[in-house]
């Protein structure tokens, strides 16, 4: 364990030797029912002469093996020691997949020193006596790591080094990590060998701030809104709040909702987990994909309009259709595979999901909603505290494009830009436009032939919006003629049946006469 010199050595061998035979002994002339005791008795004895005290953490806990955080954090934290201190290292690919990293190889010890005081870590390996066939190799090899140290610094270590070591790990860990895309599989693929509840994929989507066409004023909002949060931790706490927060973005289609969101997950270093509602069964299952997710995340809902029925009223088929197929079983079990293929959460269930009941389970967690339609959407869904900002995304601004124009031209000014600003002024174009305007179609294609483009399809997106205009004029003045014709129609059917009491009087005056 610690260094040794030549005479540490021959004394260990002899101590070994020892040892072994009192092993030996112990076996051949301790009847099998006194074993127990003698060696309950021994580890008392040895407990006053061996001074260190040892605590392992394993790599796989839990009742579904999972891989514990402790185990990471500290394999993370002596990662950057390892390198330095072990003799024998274990190298492989680094998750940025350009550099190898070096890590302690199994049964390796490197010592690590807190506050003057020593300790040993050692990472150990263990295969089960009792082979058994098991779908998860790695389930087979056991690892863990031990730590060692004097038992003078109990308190210390127990108490404080063990959270210095849990925390650096995590900072570690979090710096050296690659961002990663979920998105949440069927509950049919749970189980099995994969047995995971979201797949990933590695998340390299380049959007940043900088790069996002919008009104600088809203971005310096939006960016300050998220640095708030990101420090918020004390406050959360504080105030009694689930460290979580909600954003709406909403606006037409190609304004930059999805860019938006990635470049969130850039600036903060969140990873990213896709909800697809209409994958999920049921509220259970979204309790449990949630409690799947891990902090220093956003969990996405896209469409969230289109992703299910979210009235909170399931559609309901008319009485005598029921009937009819309570009579025809095929269609009975037709409707009963439908229906167990249908997503079954609710608004109820989706909105314990956001209230933090479940997301309570960590922290720092961004909930993001987006909609092309926020007025479809049931009031209590985005609410303040559930949705705590609401962001309209929008069509392109003069200031958008010069973020556009600098991003995919390295343009800053051009003699074509004051032409651009005012069919800006006057007409919509979303920022997905525009790029796809500003993007050069051939290698050899220049700036100028670019924004010649963009002019072109400003100008024909406002004759577009001029016939349109028109069109809905028309319409507007036949459905008032219509108006005004039926009204007058309805008067005079009014007017007529005014005049009949008369007339009719008038008969019966003629009656009387006769
Ligand atoms: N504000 C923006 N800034 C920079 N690029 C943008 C912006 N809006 C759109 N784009 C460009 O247009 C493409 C489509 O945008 P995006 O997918 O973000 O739109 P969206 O609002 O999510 O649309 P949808 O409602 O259809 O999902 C992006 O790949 C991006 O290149
Ligand atoms: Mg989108």
């Amino acid at each position: 364990m610690m260094m040794m010199g030549g005479d540490m050595w021959a004394r260990l061998g002899s101590t070994v030797a020892g040892l072994m035979f009192a092993w030996a002994m112990f076996q051949q002339y301790v009847p099998i029912h006194l074993r127990g005791y003698v060696e309950k008795y021994t580890h008392r004895l040895m407990g006053y002469f061996y001074p260190y005290i040892q605590i392992s953490i394993h790599e796989l806990t839990g009742e579904r093996m999972k891989c514990s955080e402790a185990y990471t954090a500290i394999e993370a934290y002596l990662s950057s020691k390892s390198s330095e201190r072990a003799r024998r290292l274990k190298a492989d690919i680094g998750k940025d997949s350009k550099s190898m990293v070096l890590s302690m190889d199994a049964n390796e010890e490197i010592t690590d020193e807190f506050k003057g005081i020593k300790l040993w870590w050692t990472l150990n390996t263990s295969i089960p006596k009792t082979q058994s066939f098991s779908f998860y190799p790695s389930a087979d090899v056991k690892r863990y790591y031990t730590l060692t140290f004097h038992k003078l610094h109990r308190k210390l270590i127990t108490e404080t080094y063990l959270d210095y070591v849990l925390e650096e790990g995590k900072a570690v860990g979090l710096r050296n990590r690659q961002r990663k895309l979920f998105t949440n599989n069927r509950s049919d693929n749970w189980y099995g060998y994969k047995r995971s509840v979201w797949s990933h994929v590695v998340f390299e989507h380049p959007a940043t701030f900088q790069t996002l066409a919008m009104d600088p004023e809203k971005k310096q909002e939006i960016v300050d809104d998220l640095v708030t949060f990101r420090k918020g931790k004390e406050y959360y706490a504080k105030v009694g709040k689930a460290w979580k927060r909600g954003y709406l973005l909403y606006g037409p289609p190609g304004t930059g909702k999805s860019t938006m969101i990635a470049a969130m997950a850039n600036f903060l270093n969140y990873d990213i987990y896709d909800l697809e509602l209409t994958a999920v069964k049921d509220n259970t299952e979204l309790r449990k994909l949630l409690i799947e997710t891990s902090s220093k995340s956003i969990i996405v809902i896209e469409d969230i309009d289109c992703s299910l029925d979210l009235t909170g009223q399931r559609k309901k088929t008319k009485e005598k259709d029921e009937e009819e197929e309570e009579k025809d079983p095929i269609r009975k079990r037709e409707k009963e595979e439908k229906s167990s293929k249908e997503s079954k959460v609710t608004l109820s269930g989706l909105l314990n999901f956001i209230d933090g009941l479940w997301s309570a389970c960590g922290g720092e967690r961004l909930i993001i909603f987006t909609t092309n339609y926020v007025e479809k959407l049931d009031p209590a869904l985005i609410r303040r505290g559930r949705m705590d900002k609401h962001i309209k995304l929008s069509y392109c601004s003069f200031e958008g494009f010069k973020v556009l124009a600098k991003n995919y031209l390295d343009l800053n000014s051009h003699h074509l830009f004051g032409e651009i600003c005012s069919l800006m002024e006057e007409t919509e174009i979303t920022p997905a436009d525009v790029a796809e305007n500003l993007m050069p179609k051939t290698i050899t294609g220049d700036a100028e032939t670019c924004l010649e483009n963009l002019i072109r399809t400003l100008k024909m997106a406002k004759e577009e919006a001029r016939l349109k205009a028109v069109e809905e004029m028309k319409e507007k003045e036949t459905s008032a003629k219509t108006e005004v014709k039926e009204e007058s129609l309805a008067n005079g059917e009014a007017k007529d049946k005014e005049t009949s009491p008369k007339e009719d009087a008038k008969d019966d005056e003629s009656i009387k006469e006769e």
